[in-house]
């Protein structure tokens, strides 16, 4: 079957397409709010009635899954829905049940479980759909579906540069005629889909994610759009991006030189449930801050104990064998067993954390709470106290703060092991004795461990553990700094000077976590300075704005604060190195000032391309002369009038290619020597 690729060539999938086809996913599955801001942020039109239905279509759902069923049909009654004879099979299914004397223990028991509960639900989620004349699947989650399929195919065949895609595509599904006829128009388009939906990977995962467990993707984006790939910054997008603690992004990128294809493969490794729609916002930014609720255990129940009266017998029995007689304090009074301390609550500092992402999906903690008293009631000298619960010790990266609601510092952990207890476990209840009334005075009078009180049963009650909401700052604990935009290469120079394994891929926001480094000491120094060894924090890039939140936003510029030395990488290659070395510069000093008075060294990088290298000399010279090497800390009243120029110079301006390896040493030295210079001159305050 023949295809002409020039058919597709001109096919251009406008904005609306797209965002149509997101509106109507997000609608489908009832997320009102991404909803609501995605129509916000595209200025689309959109009668308000659909999200109307949907409102109630949810919450239709919603009350039955709780058991409200009688609400539930009066909203389908209002809006004169009568779906029930969809779902009626299940409800016979259902009556067979009474066929059976014990439903629990029939075969049929299974509908009476939660999984058949799900399965009605579905199904009169689907009734519904179908009564207000949806689709039972959104449009979008057809084309991943067919995208699937897709991808399968190309995932089976061996690819061998040079192709053109278009042709091999052709090529291959020729022989699935039928697929083709049916599927080519589509497929094409999907790929034009994915090429623009790379605009934001993440967003696309998404997709993936709520839908199917366990996926790999292929995304095929055409070479003219995938510099330009981007995070977008909406509302929308923010609402949509999943926490990357379920996925595993696999950056493989295959350039071929010949032709006109690149290929993104993405795999979304393991995936829980899709996480629910308040964590929804963008974690990446949120790694290093977070709100946990932490809860010590209860204390352990003491228990009423009967002390029974032995007769003489007993007595003389027991006092033979020399055991058996009940624990006394010195003044004779009983001591009696008491229920376990429940478990306390304690945050330590872990060196193999580096990320408080993961408390985004689990951010409520529980420790265990005391034994009781593991008494039949009868008062024995076998009777031990209750168990105490262990700590429950709660793993965070180092460097990570520790705030109490109100905003006090309870601990900074900076150091791995450091440790602070967040919250007390309950005090074990107490046991009280059961006597006869007339016994009763005479006993408590002896007994002194005893506590009285008006009600003897809240003594026995283990008491409730501390409950407390903590905030979680993490701040990157580095010597230095690497900052520069996106691409710079950043991530390339940590990775070639020390033994850290960033992400490196030739787009922008490749890091979306700082990665640390370790820059061991130069052994050329001998034995006294070998230990002159530091940490390198690899930022994620900085664009304009970002001070105001752009881009990865200013979450990351706060890390700059335990720095001591910033090491500024400028892509050498590009139109204009200087230009984008002042917008670094600039959206420093519209965060805070004073970091433009931080000791810097600027790497320019990539001098292996010959378009750097060729102005390597007049770069260096053009960089240097912004800034003024003998400028002094300045009083703060007059920066705001202050120029870049102003500002004191570069240590050192240094031509590198971290790739290629060129003058590598040279820049270690200058970084190293830098180090020197500054040594303890860092900021470690701890307000942001
Ligand atoms: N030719 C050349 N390419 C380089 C050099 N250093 C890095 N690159 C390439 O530049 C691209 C970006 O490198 P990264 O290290 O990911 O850049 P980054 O600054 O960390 O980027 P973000 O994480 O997005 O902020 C990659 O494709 C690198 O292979 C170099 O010295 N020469
Ligand atoms: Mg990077």
């Amino acid at each position: 079957m023949e295809i002409d690729p020039k058919l597709y060539e001109d096919i251009a999938l406008g904005e609306n397409v797209v965002n149509d086809l997101i509106l109507s996913y997000l609608i489908h599955n009832g997320y009102r709010e991404s909803s609501e801001s995605f129509i916000a942020c595209t200025e689309m039109n959109r009668p308000a009635e659909d999200l109307e239905k949907m409102e109630k279509r949810i919450s239709i759902v919603r009350l039955i899954r709780e058991g409200d069923s009688r609400t539930a049909f009066e909203i389908m009654d209002e809006m004169s829905l009568r779906v029930l004879d969809n779902i009626k099979l299940l409800f016979d299914d259902f009556m067979s049940l009474l066929a059976y004397k014990d439903p629990l223990e029939s075969p049929m028991s299974g509908l009476v479980g939660e999984d058949f509960r799900q399965q009605v639900l579905e199904s009169l989620n689907l009734a519904i759909l179908a009564h207000l004349n949806l689709p039972q699947l959104s449009a979008m989650e057809v084309l991943i579906r067919q995208t699937t399929v897709v991808r399968d195919i190309l995932m089976q065949l061996e690819w061998s540069p040079p192709f053109s895609l278009s042709n091999f595509l052709s090529d291959r599904l020729s022989s699935h005629a039928a697929f083709v006829s049916k599927w080519r128009k589509l497929l094409f388009d999907i790929i034009l889909l994915l090429g623009s939906l790379t605009v934001n990977i993440g967003s696309f995962f998404y997709f993936f994610l709520t839908n199917q467990n366990r996926i790999m993707v292929s995304l095929i984006s055409p070479p003219s759009s995938s510099p330009k790939i981007q995070l977008r910054e909406t509302p929308f997008f923010s609402t949509l991006f999943i926490p990357p603690r379920t996925v595993q992004f696999l950056h493989n990128t295959r350039n071929h030189e010949n032709h006109k294809w690149k290929t993104v493969r993405c795999g979304v490794t393991s995936a829980g449930a899709s996480p629910p729609p308040s964590l929804m916002k963008e974690p990446h930014k949120f790694f290093d801050h977070v709100i946990i609720t932490v809860r010590a255990g209860d204390g352990g129940h003491g228990a009423v104990l009967n002390h029974r009266e032995k007769n003489e017998q007993e007595q003389a029995k027991t006092k033979k064998k020399g055991k058996g007689s009940l624990k006394r304090d010195f003044d004779g009074s009983l001591i009696l067993p008491a229920g376990g301390h429940g478990g306390d609550v304690v945050i330590y500092a872990d060196e193999t954390k580096d990320t408080l992402l993961e408390f985004h999906s689990k951010s409520r903690f529980h420790a265990k709470r005391g034994g009781n008293v593991g008494a039949m009631g009868v008062l024995t000298s076998m009777l031990r106290d209750g168990l105490v619960a262990p700590t429950m010790r709660i793993p965070v990266p180092v460097g990570t703060v520790v705030k109490s609601k109100r905003g006090k510092v309870l601990a900074d952990l900076a150091q791995p092991g450091d440790e602070v207890l967040v919250a007390r476990g309950g005090q074990g209840g107490i046991s009280l004795l059961e006597m006869p009334q007339r016994q009763r005075k005479k006993m408590m009078a002896l007994t002194t461990n005893v506590m009285r009180d008006d009600s003897d049963k809240i003594l026995v009650h283990g008491q409730p553990g501390e409950e407390v909401k903590l905030e979680l700052i993490l701040r990157v604990v580095a010597d230095v700094g690497l900052i520069g935009l996106p691409n710079a290469g950043k991530s390339t120079l940590l990775a070639a000077i020390t033994l850290a394994k960033p992400d490196i891929a030739d787009y922008p926001f490749t890091t979306l976590m700082p990665n640390l480094g370790r820059l061991g000491g130069d052994p050329s120094l001998g034995a006294g300075m070998y230990s002159s060894e530091a940490t390198l924090a690899d930022l994620p890039g900085l664009i304009e704005g970002a001070h105001l939140g752009k881009g990865l936003g200013r979450n990351f510029l706060r890390h700059l604060r335990r720095t001591r030395l910033l090491v500024h990488v400028v892509d050498a290659a590009t139109e204009s190195p200087v230009n984008d070395y002042r917008t670094v510069r600039e959206e420093l000093r519209m965060y805070n000032p004073a970091y433009l008075e931080r000791p810097y060294v600027v790497v320019l990088n990539k001098i292996d391309l010959p378009e750097a290298k060729d102005r390597l000399p007049s770069l260096i010279q053009e960089i240097m002369t912004i800034g003024n090497r003998d400028a002094q800390l300045s009083d703060e009243t007059d920066t705001k009038e202050k120029r870049l120029e102003d500002y004191p110079g570069p240590l050192s301006v240094v031509g590198v290619s971290v790739l290629k390896g060129i003058q590598i040493n040279e820049m270690l030295k200058e970084i190293r020597s830098a180090l020197k210079k500054c040594s303890g001159s860092s900021e470690t305050l701890i307000s942001t």
